[in-house]
């Protein structure tokens, strides 16, 4: 049996980023890696602009108290100036339009009071120059890189990829990752319940696990514990994925068939059982082209956990990601507890916002079946194995889903 640390560093180990590809920009590459630099193809601004609306003047102009000037032509954003501003003159300007040349500051038109004839009067009293001026090139210079390779893609990147003017970039992919239920007790959502069924959770759990940890899912069905089924199904998935995630029938239960199948299938096990609770009897393999398998257990608590202690991590490694995970991080309890566990416990808990910070509450769970007493879940809390008496106020390791 492993430890959670060894496991985990075992599966990383095995591990690759997958082959970069060209993929168009939409918000469909939210939180997809950069798989190369992405460089400037012009300045930005790619002109000085105004950050202010307001007149356009030059600051020495402006050192006397409520200078008056002359305005000479309006600029709004979207038009080039056509007059430069000279000695006593200034332009009406509006936020984001080209300053004009000549003029080295902008004046709120706040601080400014409108004349009759065309003129305007400067209240501001002191009017620096570059104020209000954002000048070209601030923000990025032609040719200069703005993101580098192992960028994550977030809502800013793809506002910046598009001031770049890029259609398309060069992306770490999502991994494709198969999921198969296992277990004759198991039947889909819409159908009614015969005597000894209970229903698939962990198909559309996992499938949205693996959509939240940046994969793409293909949920396979159900594999009725047949050997045949099992192994045509399994074959399949072996076929088509980057990870095939197997749920149930890992154990050593008459009709856990899974482990006999995957070796028939090539499948190596580098993981067999590894020392936490819930989810100790979980798989880890890989095949000779290098598909990761998981063999989650089938509680759906475990399979829940497996996932984000072991399986994405690894698809963060795929996807480029630098840091796998888990994220973790210490909170203090908000309550005492109690407990005697054999092996680390992995509890389900939420983040409870607090004057002085954050703190971790431990959420009343029935056991490795209690999907539903795990669903408020934001985190898990690690409690160490043996006698764990926690004083309310302990600093705690969590683990953030
Ligand atoms: N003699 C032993 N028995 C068991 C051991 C052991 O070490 N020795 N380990 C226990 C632990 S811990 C777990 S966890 C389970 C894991 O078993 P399997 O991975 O083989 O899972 P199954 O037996 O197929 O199912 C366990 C449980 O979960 C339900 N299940 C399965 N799939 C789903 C699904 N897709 N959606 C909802 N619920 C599911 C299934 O009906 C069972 O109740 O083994 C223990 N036994
Ligand atoms: O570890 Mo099993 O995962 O207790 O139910």
């Amino acid at each position: 049996m492993r430890e959670v640390a060894d496991a985990l560093a075992i599966v990383l180990k095995h591990a690759k980023p997958l082959k970069p590809e060209v993929t168009t920009l939409t918000a469909d590459v939210l939180g997809q890696v950069l798989a190369a630099d992405v460089v400037a193809d012009a300045d930005s601004p790619p002109f000085s602009k105004s950050l202010r609306d307001g007149f356009a003047v030059r600051a020495a102009d402006c050192a006397s108290p409520n200078a008056e000037l002359r305005v000479i032509e309006e600029v709004p954003a979207g038009k080039m100036p056509t007059k430069s501003v000279g000695a006593g003159e200034a332009s009406r300007i509006f936020t984001g339009a080209p300053i004009p040349d000549g003029a080295d500051a902008i004046v709120m038109q706040e601080d400014t009071q409108t004349l009759e004839g065309g003129r305007v009067r400067i209240t501001d009293p002191d009017v620096k120059p570059r104020q209000y001026v954002y000048a070209r090139g601030t923000e990025m210079r032609a040719g200069e890189p703005v993101m580098t390779a192992g960028t994550v893609i977030n809502p800013a990147a793809l506002g910046v990829l598009a001031n770049v003017g890029q259609t398309v970039a060069t992306v770490f992919p999502r991994p494709r990752v198969g999921i198969i239920a296992t277990g004759d007790e198991l039947v889909e959502a819409g159908a009614e319940l015969s005597a000894g069924q209970i229903r698939n959770s962990n198909g559309p759990m996992l499938t949205a696990q693996t959509v939240r940890g940046g994969g793409f899912p293909q949920y396979l069905g159900i594999a009725k514990d047949d050997r045949a089924v099992t192994k045509a199904l399994i074959a399949k998935g072996l076929a088509e994925s980057h990870v095939l995630l197997i749920a149930g029938g890992v154990s050593v239960g008459d009709f856990d068939l899974v482990p006999n199948v995957l070796k028939e299938l090539g499948v190596s096990f580098h993981v067999q059982q590894v020392r936490m609770k819930p989810g100790k009897p979980l798989l880890f393999g890989t095949t000779e082209t290098g598909v990761l398998v998981f063999g989650l257990p089938g509680n759906p608590v475990s399979s829940f956990v497996g996932f984000e202690l072991f399986v994405r991590p690894a698809l963060r490694i795929l996807g480029g990601h630098e840091a796998p995970g888990p994220r973790k991080i210490r909170l203090p309890v908000t309550e005492g507890l109690a407990e005697s566990n054999d092996r680390p416990t992995y509890k389900p808990a939420q983040l409870v916002p607090g004057e002085t910070g954050w703190s971790v509450r431990p959420l009343p769970n029935s056991g490795a079946p209690d999907l539903a007493g795990l669903q408020p879940a934001d985190a898990l809390l690690v409690l160490p194995a043996g006698e764990a008496r926690v004083d309310r106020g302990t600093l705690m390791e969590v683990v953030l889903l």
